[in-house]
């Protein structure tokens, strides 16, 4: 074991130390358990020799009564280890993934920049079911097993030391058996699973992206894909059974010689008298119980690894540094006022997407800011949100540094309404109060129909307790963005921060939008990060941003006066709608 594994092995180990009580309660039941089962083949030797063969009747009943009461207590212990053994297991489980899933909600947001949110969800998922198998089928039965093996070996030398030798020689052909075969069986139907989550990967990616797929008339060669992977799969559980064939029959092949051996050999050395009969009836009892724990014990190699593999993974995550600090200042309310201060910005260290910025922007006041794509616009509202941090220059909001601020305080009072919208499970309603889930229902009802989206609400099939997966499917992106609006007005912010969506969107959501819009900036600071220069019109400035630097700002008539970069966006983009419009038209004319 390297120094890694060993420290993954303590520090599992410490996880599963958390359960302190569960796991004495656990180990003690363990014990007592293993060593009654020891006890039934001894009685059965003792009965042969002392009562059946000697034909005294008397002896039997107490016998059984001993032999009932040990099962009767076996049997409460069994039902008792499958309860503690769950419940260490499943708080195991618990305590892991809850600390998972709190590091994941508080990293910081740079964490997600290189992360596969599927393997995310793996981990918190897959890997720590895996590790439950660890925690019962290691941990506790290890120390059964052992137990098992060291009481039968010696239980048999109490009895008879020069059978018990000889029946030893069956050990090292089952130690090899369970290496070779039985490693390798597990390794082949771990190969199986494997086979059947690419079939499963295929079938999702195949349906997720069938009208892609007819479109491309590509239907022959996901069969294909299909087929293969349906193909591998059979010839792996194959390989996989025939080596479990093998490998059980082995077992027991090698398991019944050691019976053979019993009985010839025992059965010589009772005729010469050197042994009881009791005796061979106790070692035929004994000799079964071999194979099963030196299995366990040959696999639990291969366990760890897997095991280990996983925990890994969960401690990656577990041990996450980059976490949002919550620290900082925190007020009732902002007033609203903005200053960019030569702010510098760079993802990665060396390239900056954001130049020399500085803007100031009074209270009450709404900008926009718009540029071509990539030019920085959400990098510049991310800094706001303290998701990241100037690498050169200061922000102030109402003339202290951000920095300053508590993320939790800044993120209460300024709004964020993104361009995807992303809906909860749940019913709308419950949607729009994500922002404030203490607001009662009249509340959000009243805000929605200050917003002037109430109407609109009131039409999708239940109204405001649709379901929001449901009207997910059927919503456009703008229309989701009018409940992210109503979410975020909820919560009367100080600033509102929005990254206008602009696709999908038909002629009645467009004025609808905007009028929310306008309705949810009354009386607050705003930064629209907007795609459609139409909406810049109703904006007190415009900010255009070029490659990461301020380009042009303005009034919308100061700007279009200046026939400048935003007079030409703003030209193409109106030339674009044109064009759209006399396509439309020349289509209904045909
Ligand atoms: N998380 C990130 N890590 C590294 N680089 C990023 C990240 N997000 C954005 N960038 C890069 O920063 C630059 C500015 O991106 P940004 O998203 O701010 O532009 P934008 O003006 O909002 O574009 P769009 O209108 O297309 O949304 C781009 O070159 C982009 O590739």
């Amino acid at each position: 074991m390297d120094g890694d594994t060993f420290l993954l092995v303590r520090k599992f180990l410490s996880e599963i130390l958390i359960e302190k009580k569960l796991l004495i309660m656990l180990l003690v039941i363990v014990i007592i358990s293993t060593l009654l089962s020891l006890i039934p083949p001894y009685i059965i030797g003792i009965t042969v020799d002392r009562y059946i063969i000697p034909r005294r009747i008397e002896g039997l009943i107490p016998i059984a009564i001993i032999f009932l009461t040990i099962m009767i207590v076996s049997w409460i212990l069994q039902v008792l280890r499958g309860y503690y053994s769950s419940m260490l297991t499943e708080k195991v489980l618990y305590n892991l993934r809850l600390k998972m899933y709190d590091k994941l909600l508080h990293a910081h947001i740079s964490f997600y920049n290189d992360k596969h949110i599927g393997d995310l969800v793996s981990r918190i998922i897959n890997d720590t079911s895996s590790i439950s198998q660890a925690v019962v089928l290691g941990l506790i039965n290890i120390v059964s097993d052992i137990i098992t093996i060291v009481g039968v070996i010696g239980a048999m030398m109490f009895l008879d030391i020069g059978l018990t030798l000889v029946i030893l020689i069956t050990l090292p052909p089952m130690i090899v058996i369970a290496r070779v075969f039985g490693t390798r069986m597990r390794r082949a139907f771990r190969s199986a699973r494997i086979s059947i989550g690419d079939l499963s990967t295929i079938s999702e990616e195949t349906f997720s992206g069938i009208s892609a797929i007819k479109s491309f008339n590509a239907e022959k060669a996901v069969s294909e894909r299909f087929i293969e992977a349906s193909w591998n799969s059979v010839k792996m559980f194959v390989k996989a059974s025939i080596l479990a064939s093998l490998f059980w029959s082995s077992m027991g092949l090698l398991s019944t010689l050691s019976t053979i051996i019993v009985i010839s050999y025992g059965g010589y050395l009772v005729i010469t008298g050197s042994l009881s009969m009791g005796i061979i009836a106790a070692f035929i009892q004994y000799v079964g119980r071999f194979t099963g724990p030196i299995n366990d014990l040959i696999s639990m190699y291969d366990q760890l690894q897997i095991v280990l593999a996983s925990f890994e993974r969960i401690y990656e995550v577990i041990e996450i540094d980059r976490i949002d600090d919550l620290s900082g200042l925190s007020k009732d309310s902002l007033n609203g006022e903005i200053v960019f201060d030569h702010v510098w910005f760079s993802y990665n260290g060396s390239e900056y997407v954001l130049k020399d910025i500085n803007l100031v922007v009074k209270r009450g006041e709404t900008i926009a800011i718009v540029g071509p794509s990539g030019a920085g616009k959400t990098s510049l509202v991310n800094l706001l949100l303290r998701f990241y941090e100037p690498t050169k220059g200061r922000i102030l909001i109402d003339g202290i540094d951000i920095t300053k601020y508590c993320r939790k305080f800044l993120r209460q009072r300024i709004s964020y309404v993104p361009q995807e919208t992303y809906l909860f499970t749940g019913t709308i309603m419950e949607n729009i109060k994500a922002g404030k889930p203490e607001a009662s229902d009249d509340e959000v009802i009243e805000i929605c129909k200050k917003l002037g989206i109430h109407s609109f609400i009131e039409r999708l099939p239940k109204g405001y307790y649709t379901d929001a997966g449901e009207a997910g499917k059927r919503l456009s992106a703008g229309e989701k963005q009018l409940i992210a609006i109503a979410r975020a007005m909820l919560r009367n912010p100080d600033i509102v921060i929005l990254d206008e969506a602009m696709s999908n969107i038909d002629a009645e959501t467009e004025e609808l939008i905007r009028k929310a819009i306008k309705n949810l900036m009354i009386g607050r600071t705003g930064i629209i990060v907007a795609h459609r220069l139409t909406l810049t019109k109703e904006c007190n400035r415009i900010i255009v941003i070029d490659n990461g630097r301020i380009a042009e700002e303005g009034s919308f008539e100061e700007l279009m006066n200046r026939r400048g970069l935003f007079y030409k966006l703003y030209m193409s983009q109106v030339g674009e709608e044109e064009k759209r419009l006399r396509d439309m038209n020349t289509y209904i004319a045909i």
